[in-house]
């Protein structure tokens, strides 16, 4: 029975030896939402799938909450709460896996929105300002020189 849920080896040429590190397994969302009961409850924080049964007891914030959150996107409670950085450090020790990645964008199709989307732009925010800094430069020492000829 393996259904919708799928490991992905993140990075082939190590795999080995690492093999808990360099895999990633991923979770399409109506799989996460099955796990919304006391006996298992996952959640979803900022595209990460978190299996957080046996920290219903223990959450500072009490359980009640985590339920209303089980099985769907807790990101924005999570955030409105403003947890502490101790909260969010506790996230590791419950993460399972992302969401699948057409879970996450799915409006934009099927090749790999990771690759050809996110990054399109990515260049673009840092190339204005080196290259403007490089001119403002030129134009620095061009007009300090002008300056000093005359
Ligand atoms: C695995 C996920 C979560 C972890 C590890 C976690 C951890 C914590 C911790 C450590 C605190 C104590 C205060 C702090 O350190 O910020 C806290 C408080 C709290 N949490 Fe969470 N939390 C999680 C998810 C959530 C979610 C999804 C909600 C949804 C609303 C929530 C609501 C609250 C509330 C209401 C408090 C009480 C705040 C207060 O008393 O001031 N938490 N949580």
């Amino acid at each position: 029975i393996s259904g919708p849920m799928v490991t992905v080896e993140a990075s082939s040429s190590d795999g080995k030896e690492q093999g808990v590190e360099t895999s990633v397994t991923y979770y399409r969302l109506e799989e996460v939402a099955k796990r919304n009961s006391l006996k298992e409850l996952w959640l979803v924080i900022h595209g990460r799938v978190y299996d957080v049964t046996r920290f219903l007891n223990e959450h500072p914030g009490g359980e009640e909450v985590l339920l209303e959150q089980a099985g769907v996107d807790a990101s924005e409670s999570f955030e409105d709460v403003g947890h502490s950085s101790d909260a969010r450090e506790m996230l590791k020790q419950y993460y399972i896996g992302d969401v699948h990645p057409s879970d996450l964008k799915p409006e934009s199709g099927s090749k790999d929105p990771l690759k050809n989307n996110t990054c399109k732009s990515c260049w673009v925010y840092w190339i204005f300002p080196i290259v403007g800094a490089i001119l403002l430069g030129f134009l620095y020492r061009y007009y300090t020189l002008e300056i000093k000829s005359s």
